[in-house]
């Protein structure tokens, strides 16, 4: 990456905070605050592109990191477990692509292990490597699926995802109250209609 706005290596360990912002990054912004009818040269505004900037660089942290990396330190001694793992209601934010608007909403996913699992809240991890990003819901979903099913080769994944959208409640349509949902099912999640049942109904659809 070239653009002196793109996340380099060391920003990466440091507190999004302490980021060093650009100056034609707050430009940009001073420009958007005036393009929203406000004058940024107002004290109450003086430092608000700062932290905008700042604020945007934690909410795309995800850039800034593989979430593959989380999957791989795995362990095999589990007594023989081969049953499904859960993580249930995961909390979650995001921004759509298309208006940089909050998406927020809660995700399960699951896995059918084979020989070894992963310590549960890397999948947590992965969700948020994901979701720290500009998306749109159905490719995060697939995307988290994907990790999981490439990293682990386990015999299922099953991901589901719940969630709301600023840019259909706060302008728009305008219209709160609107949840999504999306699914993705892989292995025998997808294969075998038993399987699929059990892990929706434990994740309580
Ligand atoms: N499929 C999908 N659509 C999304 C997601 N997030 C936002 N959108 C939709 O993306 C669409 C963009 O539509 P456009 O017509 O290009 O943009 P717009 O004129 O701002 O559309 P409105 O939101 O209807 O005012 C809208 O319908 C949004 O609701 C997402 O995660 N998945
Ligand atoms: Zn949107």
């Amino acid at each position: 990456m070239t653009d002196s706005a793109s996340p380099a290596d060391g920003d990466l360990v440091r507190s999004p905070a302490k980021v060093e912002v650009p100056e034609h990054v707050e430009q940009a912004i001073r420009t958007l605050i005036r393009w929203a009818g406000d004058d940024p040269s107002r004290e109450g505004l003086l430092d608000t592109p700062k932290r905008v900037a700042r604020a945007w660089r934690e909410y795309c942290q995800g850039y800034g990191e593989d979430p593959s990396l989380h999957l791989s330190r795995t362990f095999e001694e589990v007594g023989g477990y081969d049953e499904v793992v859960l993580l249930k209601d995961i909390p979650f934010q995001s921004h759509c692509e298309h208006h940089m608007a909050p998406i927020i909403g809660t995700a399960s996913i699951a896995y059918l292990p084979r020989d070894r699992v992963v310590g549960i809240s890397k999948l947590a991890r992965v969700l948020h490597g994901f979701a720290r990003r500009l998306q749109v819901q159905e490719r995060l979903t697939a995307e988290v699926a994907d990790c999981i099913w490439e990293n682990l080769q386990p015999h299922g994944v099953a991901v589901v995802i719940e969630a709301t959208h600023a840019c259909m409640t706060a302008r728009g349509v305008r219209t709160p109250g609107v949840g999504m949902t999306t699914s993705r099912m892989m292995g025998v999640f997808r294969d075998d209609e038993r399987s699929r049942k059990e892990v929706l109904s434990l994740m309580g659809y």
